[in-house]
């Protein structure tokens, strides 16, 4: 096993600025899952802790420092986490791979992800300064009008386990770029990373309050942000369930929420690719990177029958090359499942398959070299059928399944045969037939000879069950600013709806 020298520090609740106990002072076990160890632990919020955070959250929007901030000012402390966030890029990275399993490649990109989304959104905080107030020339002299962009108040974000410090980054960057306060609550089975965020805040002086970071259990330390009266809205990226739950509880106060939800994304591959190989490097990394832990993972391989035999051929050479190790061992390129929990999981979806009758053409156990560790096998499914579970729902592991087609009507019909929306995948050097993808794939995001690569300037986020709103790019931005109409009436004439009673 790869060692690591980084200590797991011990933290409490990041609440108003400052390092607090949790009030029923609880505590959950951090295990690595590489080697089934507990190596720390992380505070558990409850409701009291919430309406602390939330009270925090709210004192900070009424106070100067950061309710009467301009973005640019917002910009300077983004930029000094970015910075941050590099000095310890290292360290970070090895304690994402401790608490998560991801591989050491995997989890300092992210941390450059991290930084980089920091300063994308110091410079559209900057922007937005020069957007803040817009006139509206309603070409009357009578009145004189103009919008306002606001952050909208005290957000709660509830983030996932999968890439634990990015996804945080996705919502927290924008929520504070665009002057919220906010309440992050990263999940229990993946929070280090967002805590040590918590000290970075703290390390640059942001205004207490600004930012509080609760961990804990999901139904305890994040469904109170769902149903409090003073947290103005709910951004979350997990599961449908938890999605549902969240937007009932939201519901009941009009309590507007965005929802990343998860995917079963497909990926097309049609004869007509230049390089065999290049499409296979494509289609393994839209599954197995991340051990097929990721919401737009294209999980769904829908292969035309005429390259099947021989596309599978070297599938099957480049997955037996994938390396599988402790994810801090060099060139590790597929790690264990983040916790025991999903590890039966993704092993019950394969046992399921092979019932159902589908072929494990290849994997679906634990490597015999790992006698420890939620490690599974990269695997690959066939003889699929659309009515089998492997096909409709998401696995989130390294489980890929796979089925043919002839012609162009068959492949976009088995694409969106998915109660899922979140993202689509063709290769395909023909131009024109992208483009009739594109348009008929029902996804919010589309990728064209490529799967996974994601850019923070653009809108990411999905349609049908995969949930609504988008993360990054200006809409990510948008969903945390209030617009306001002013409306002044500039005439000195009398409205004169009503007779005077003077008259
Ligand atoms: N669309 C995306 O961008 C995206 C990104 C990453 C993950 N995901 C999805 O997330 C899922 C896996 O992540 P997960 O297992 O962490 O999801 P999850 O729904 O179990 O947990 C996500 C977060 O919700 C919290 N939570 C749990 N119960 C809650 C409740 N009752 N009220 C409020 N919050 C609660 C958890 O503590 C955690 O912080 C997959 O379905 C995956 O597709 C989606
Ligand atoms: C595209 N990335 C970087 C893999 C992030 C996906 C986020 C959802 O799981
Ligand atoms: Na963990």
């Amino acid at each position: 096993m790869a060692m690591s020298n980084v200590g797991i520090p011990s933290r409490q609740l990041y609440i108003d600025g400052e390092w607090r106990e949790p009030v029923k002072k609880n505590r959950i076990p951090i295990i690595n899952p590489s080697t089934e160890e507990i190596i720390g632990d992380i505070p558990a919020a409850t409701s009291e802790d919430v309406d602390i955070a939330v009270e925090a959250a709210r004192k900070a929007l009424a106070r100067d420092d950061w309710g009467s901030t301009t973005g640019a000012q917002r910009a300077k402390y983004l930029r000094a986490i970015a910075a941050k966030v590099l000095e310890r890029k290292s360290e970070l990275a090895t304690l994402e791979s401790l608490d998560s399993g991801k591989t050491s490649f995997e989890s300092a990109a992210d941390m450059d992800d991290v930084a980089a989304c920091f300063e994308y959104y110091a410079d559209l905080a900057e922007a937005l300064d020069s957007k803040r107030k817009t006139p509206v020339n309603l070409h009357l002299d009578s009145f004189k009008t103009y919008v306002l962009r606001e952050p909208l108040g005290v957000v709660g974000l509830i983030t996932p386990w999968n890439y634990p410090l990015l996804m945080a980054t996705w919502k927290v960057a924008p929520a504070l770029a665009a002057g919220c306060a906010a309440i992050l609550k990263p999940s229990e089975l993946a929070s280090i990373t967002c805590l040590e965020l918590g000290e970075i805040c703290r390390e640059v002086g942001l205004p207490p309050g600004a930012l509080n970071i609760l961990t804990g259990w999901g139904p305890v330390a994040a469904a109170p942000l769902s149903s409090h009266p003073h947290v103005d809205k709910i951004s979350f990226t997990g599961s449908v369930p938890t999605g549902t739950k969240i937007m009932t509880a939201a519901a009941q106060l009009v309590k507007p929420v965005t929802l990343e939800l998860g995917g079963k994304s497909p990926i097309v591959v049609f004869d007509d690719i230049d390089n065999l190989d290049i499409a296979v490097e494509w289609a393994l990394f839209g599954c197995f990177s991340n051990a097929g832990q990721v919401c737009s993972a294209t999980s769904r391989l829908i292969i035309q029958e005429s390259i099947a035999s021989e596309f599978l051929d070297r599938l099957l050479l480049w997955t037996k090359n994938i390396k599988i190790s402790d994810p801090l061992e060099e060139d590790c390129k597929l790690g264990p499942i983040v916790s025991s929990g999903q590890y039966e999981k993704v092993l019950k979806f394969i046992s399921n398959a092979k019932n159902e009758g589908a072929t494990i053409l290849y994997g679906g156990e634990r490597p015999e070299h790992l006698k420890k560790g939620y490690y599974v096998q990269p695997t690959i499914i066939t003889d699929v059928n659309t009515s089998m579970e492997i096909w409709k729902e998401e696995v989130f592991g390294p489980v890929l399944c796979v089925k043919t087609f002839k012609t162009e009507e068959e492949a976009i019909e088995l694409a969106n045969d998915t109660k899922y929306g979140l993202a689509s995948a063709i290769m395909s050097k023909d131009v024109e037939r992208c483009e009739r993808f594109t348009k008929a794939f029902h996804s919010g995001i589309i990728w064209i000879n490529c799967s996974q690569p994601t850019f923070h300037q653009l809108p990411w986020g999905g349609k049908k069950r995969s949930g609504f709103g988008r993360d990054l790019g200006e809409w990510g931005l948008e969903k945390y600013l209030n617009i306001k109409q002013v409306t002044e009436y500039t005439s000195d004439d009398a409205w004169a709806f009503y007779k005077s009673p003077s008259n």
